[in-house]
């Protein structure tokens, strides 16, 4: 029997920051990291279950939600109905200033305000706005699909009046230059990645990842061995988005009001349109709690309730917390 490696889908081309954190999340386990050029791309191949997982930004620390990744879990045309989330990692991200190479060898301090264009991921701008403000401002900002994509046209790039945002990691890659490093405006610049797989695919990588160690479909251990106790501590996060009757004062704190009957921690709300009628959403709601043999079932009975009290809801899958986790 020939045992097939898992296939992970990132946004690329290689270098990207999603590459990174695909290669640190799967690192336990004999994958091939696959490159897509966009974000919908990734989360097709997991639907047609050509790739068995894909590692997707979902928000970052400074700049807050990635809403093409709302709009991917909003799947207003029902093209990824089987695909959930089943785990998380947080990279931290520093960004550098790239530049050709040895254009400017003595690095920021002799840089004469040439650059006229500059090449990123709409994602990073937001991170490194105070940077960008004190030497670049008004210069063109032109969004690429991915920070290595940035690098990538600098380094081919004729006219040297360029630059990308990017990491060190696609400086090198790419063969061009950090003109300024961690230019990012806060050090704890973090994105926290969502881990996506095809609910119905036999193929995963089990126990050897950190973030599938245990699924909500996991019996929760009820005896005295370490790792039952481990488990009980353990924070599981939900998913869930639905929307409501926006003409019915109260429709929304109904359905926030069953999150807490059934004893799930609301930690954060997104909106993103519902592109049916204008002023209307759709909400995205996570929530967490720590697993016990009580609430092993509070996610499906608030999916069962939530129904009642809203036009349409869905489950967006249930994985392990790995912020309280020293990974
Ligand atoms: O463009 C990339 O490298 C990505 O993977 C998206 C992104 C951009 C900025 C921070 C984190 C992820």
């Amino acid at each position: 029997m020939t045992l097939q490696k898992l296939k992970v889908a990132f946004l690329g081309p290689l270098a990207s920051f999603s590459h990174q954190a695909a290669a640190e999340s799967f690192k336990k386990a004999s994958a091939d990291l696959l490159p897509h050029v966009s974000f919908s791309d990734a989360f097709a191949s997991v639907q047609k279950q050509e790739a068995d997982y894909a590692v997707i930004p979902f928000e970052n620390s400074t700049n807050g939600s990635v809403v093409q990744t709302l709009d991917l879990l909003s799947d207003r045309n029902n093209q990824y109905k089987d695909v959930k989330v089943c785990g998380e990692y947080y990279l931290t991200v520093h960004h550098c200033l790239l530049v050709h190479k040895n254009s400017y060898p003595n690095g920021l301090p002799s840089y004469d305000g040439k650059i006229t264009k500059l090449y990123t991921h709409p994602q990073a701008w937001g991170q490194c706005e105070k940077f960008l403000n004190e030497y670049f401002k008004g210069v063109e900002r032109q969004d690429v699909s991915s920070t290595s994509k940035g690098a990538e046209i600098v380094s081919k790039e004729k006219d040297e009046c360029v630059g990308a945002i990017a990491s060190h990691f696609a400086a090198e890659y790419h063969g061009v230059d950090a003109l300024a490093s961690n230019i990012e405006d806060r050090a704890d610049n973090t994105t926290r990645f969502l881990i996506f797989r095809n609910i119905h695919a036999d193929r995963t990588a089990g126990t050897t990842l950190d973030f599938e160690s245990s699924s909500s479909q996991t019996p929760i251990p009820n005896g005295d061995s370490k790792s039952a106790e481990k488990e009980k501590e353990t924070t599981r996060k939900t998913l869930i988005s639905f929307s409501i009757d926006h003409s019915s004062p109260g429709a929304l704190a109904n359905a926030l009001l069953i999150f807490k009957a059934h004893g799930l921690n609301l930690t954060s709300i997104n909106t993103r349109p519902s592109l049916r009628r204008a002023w209307q959403y759709i909400f995205f709601v996570e929530c967490g709690r720590k697993v016990s043999v009580e609430n092993d079932d509070a996610v499906m009975k608030a999916l069962n309730d939530l129904r009642d009290v809203t036009e349409s809801c869905r489950d967006l899958g249930t994985w392990k917390d790995q912020l309280g986790v020293s990974i």
